[in-house]
């Protein structure tokens, strides 16, 4: 967990050995002490380094282990007994100095960073803050400004920045360790007190209180009803405000409020789900660690829609040549030159040089032959799609990959008209391409183990989040929207408003409501697939009552809405009005009220006023209860990867952890007595009836839900 050793004679070396990130754990934290306690005894020593084993100085507390009592020695006086030290004690800081790892770095006399390493303290992404003397020691070295910054969005920084603010001494390209080493024999004979940095004096700007309501508008403007920022504040307003044995203090209750809170365990839930998502699995016994994926080289694009334009953006800026394909001349010229300024200004941005020589524009589908993988981006439209994927089976050599960029479409339908539906699997992005981080990688019932691997690891490679999903309509994400887009509609049947809505789920801690949301997204999408599906227009059997389809209730205010050729913000006119095509600042429309009004005169609904709690559970317990559902059919194989998707692709607020996890701290008792509450209510609503999995986890005693995959007893699991 650490180990001892003597080199040079007089330095003793402390290397921290718990991989992969060498967290400090109870057992580090052991180790640690006793190391420190053994250098600072040894007469022969006169100087200390710590480093980490493995090129990683330290990933910070062992996040694992906040979830039971805590145990071993705390890490405050340990860190108060190194700086405090007569010896002078030196970091070697490679590969990452995060949270905790930072706090020792901070404790240490003098800091020599690898060129390449980050620092950080992001504990407030996990629901805490730091609490070993970093919010006291931060604001002390490099001023409250800049430590403010760093404390309340937990951003990584390069060492280069480290250097620059203070924090290290010395940025080196060498071994960091040998670095550190000769440093610390030279630091012997020098005097230390100026270098412990608890006893500095905190450099307070005039207008203090002014600068800390300033951030702390802006944090509750970023993070609507997140506790964690608001705590660090407080906490470095203590390192401006009192000494450091007071601060520390502060520090230490402001933490106790956070510790054991649901926002808490929510955030670091996400941080633990994220990394499980990425670790697929087959019914097969395939699955992530045993699966090689293809190297990709070389992409083709067909389409350079919003959608073709962001994944042609997103392999490029990695370094994979791309030829994007058009059907006609003038969508080319349009998509090459957006492409072209959109690749320009990411690098700039970035302050590297755009990839502008991995593109080639085409409209030829034969240019296409020597690819080692081609995403299709054209038309969410079947017939469409199968064209191209007969074509793309012609041009394309045997080997080359193909994948459908599509939000709900069936894989293996398209797969069936290809010579190789083993090598055809779904890659659904999500708009803006090559900003969103989500990315649904849609295993059909004949995609390899192969074409997943590869298309997981290309989602990797482009910097998304990876969630392998099974094949049926909507996948998971954008079936589960149907339920929580339904509920929303009905409500405002029932009497509430869109902005009523918006804002109790925008208080819930979702950046826009649904109506905001599906303005931005533009209406016209989900008219079309209505249509088409024959819920509205000229196909709908007249002998369906007016707010039924398929014996179900059918609210058909939307279709309403677009008829008036309101089609979001594009229009300028959607749920609500905006100042123009485009514009993005939604108000309430009188139009929209009127029409609200008129509908339910017609069709005699007394409106009634409706509690935000009412649109809360309707809205949100619907869509949990449709991923229990997505559970038991197979198409997700982990609440996690549901939340992931949630988090990443739909604006689910993270300090709530995602839906699943959402209703495993409500609690799937209450859950499940709201939603037969509801379905009571509305019998004519089937998603509003508690699904199976949901019942059993209940009758089995709500088990938390890392463990909810041990009751899925899926028999056709499509994962
Ligand atoms: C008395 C209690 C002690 C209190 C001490 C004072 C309090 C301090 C507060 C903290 O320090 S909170 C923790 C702050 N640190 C972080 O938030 C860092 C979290 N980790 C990361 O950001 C990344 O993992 C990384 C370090 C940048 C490495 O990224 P990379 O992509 O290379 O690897 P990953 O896939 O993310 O991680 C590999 C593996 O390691 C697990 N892991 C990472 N960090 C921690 C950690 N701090 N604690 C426990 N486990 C960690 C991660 O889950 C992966 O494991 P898996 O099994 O593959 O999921």
């Amino acid at each position: 967990m650490a180990r001892y050793e003597l080199v040079k004679r007089s330095v003793a070396l402390i290397t921290l050995t718990n991989p992969p990130v060498n967290a400090l754990s109870s057992a580090v934290r052991h180790a640690m002490a006793k190391s420190m306690e053994q250098a600072l005894n040894d007469p022969k020593v006169t100087a200390v380094v710590i480093c980490g084993e493995n090129g990683r100085f330290c990933g910070g507390a062992d996040i694992r282990e906040f979830a039971g009592p805590l145990r071993g020695p705390p890490l405050v006086p340990l860190l108060d007994a190194i700086e405090a030290g007569e010896k002078p004690v030196v970091a070697a800081i490679e590969g990452v100095a995060l949270g905790g790892g930072f706090e020792l770095a901070l404790v240490c006399h003098y800091c020599i960073a690898h060129f390449k390493a980050r620092l950080g303290l992001p504990e407030v992404t996990l629901g805490i803050l730091p609490a070993a003397g970093g919010t006291q020691r931060l604001p002390r070295l490099i001023g409250i400004p800049a430590a403010l910054e760093l404390i309340t969005t937990g951003r990584h920084i390069s060492a280069q920045e480290a250097l620059k603010l203070g924090i290290v001494d010395q940025v080196t390209e060498q071994n960091a360790c040998e670095v550190a080493v000769e440093f610390a024999l030279r630091a012997v004979a020098k005097p230390l007190s100026s270098r412990r940095v608890s006893m500095l004096t905190t450099p307070c700007p005039p207008d203090l209180d002014a600068l800390l309501e300033v951030v702390t508008m802006e944090v509750k403007k970023k993070a609507r009803g997140v506790m964690a920022p608001l705590a660090c504040i407080q906490a470095v307003r203590a390192a401006a405000t009192m000494p450091y044995s007071k601060g520390i203090k502060r520090e230490s209750e402001l933490m106790a409020t956070l510790f054991n809170s649901g926002q808490a365990r929510a955030l670091q839930y996400c941080f633990f789900a994220q990394r499980t998502a990425g670790k697929w699995t087959l019914p097969s016994g395939a699955q992530w660690n045993n699966s090689k994926p293809r190297e990709i080289r070389s992409a083709a694009i067909i389409g350079l829609g919003t959608m073709g334009r962001g994944i042609v953006v997103s392999l490029a800026r990695v370094g994979i040549s791309v030829i994007a394909v058009e059907s006609e001349k003038k969508l080319l010229e349009t998509g090459k030159q957006m492409v072209i300024g959109m690749l320009e200004r990411d690098a700039k941005r970035r302050g590297v040089s755009a990839s502008l020589n991995l593109l080639k524009f085409t409209l030829s589908l034969q240019d296409l032959k020597d690819v080692d993988l081609v995403i299709e981006a054209v038309f969410e439209d079947m017939a469409l799609k199968k064209r191209v994927f007969q074509e793309l089976s012609k041009v394309c050599r045997p080997a080359t990959l193909l994948c459908t960029n599509t939000s709900g479409l069936d894989v293996d339908a398209l797969a069936g008209v290809t010579d190789r539906p083993h090598l055809v699997v779904g890659m659904h992005f999500f708009s803006p391409a090559h900003v969103m981080k989500l990315l649904e990688v849609v295993c059909g019932p004949r995609s390899s183990s192969e074409t997943i691997a590869t298309a997981m690891s290309l989602g990797k490679r482009m910097g998304k989040v990876s969630v392998a999903v099974g094949n049926c309509p909507g996948f998971v994400g954008n079936r589960m929207l149907k339920p929580y887009m339904d509920q929303a509609t009905f409500l405002l049947e029932e009497g509430a408003t869109p902005e009523q809505i918006d804002k109790a789920l925008e208080d819930f801690g979702f950046a826009m409501g649904v109506f905001r949301m599906s303005d931005l997204a533009g209406l016209d999408v989900g008219w079309r697939i209505r249509k088409e599906s024959g819920l509205t227009g000229p196909d709908v059997d007249p002998k369906n009552p007016p707010r039924r389809r398929h014996g179900r209730r059918y609210c058909p205010i939307p279709d309403m809405v677009c008829e008036q050729g309101r089609f979001g913000q594009k229009t300028g006119r959607g749920w609500y009005m905006y100042d123009k095509p485009g514009g993005t600042n939604a108000k309430p429309d009188p139009l929209i009220q009127n029409l609200l009004e008129m509908y339910r005169s017609r069709y005699a609904i007394q409106p009634r006023n409706i509690s935000d709690q009412e649109i809360i559970e309707r809205c949100l317990f619907a869509l949990a209860n449709e991923g229990f559902r997505i559970l038991e059919d197979g198409i997700a194989a982990r609440p996690e990867d549901i939340d992931v998707i949630y988090l990443f692709g739909y604006g689910f607020p993270r300090h709530r952890g995602g839906p699943m996890f959402y209703a495993s701290m409500v609690g799937l008792e209450r859950v499940l007595e709201r939603l037969e509450h509801y379905h009571q209510a509305h019998p004519d609503v089937p998603h509003l009836e508690p699904s199976p999995l949901l019942k059993k986890l209940v009758a089995c005693g709500s088990p938390s839900v890392q463990t909810w995959r041990e009751h899925i007893k899926t028999m056709h699991s499509h994962l």
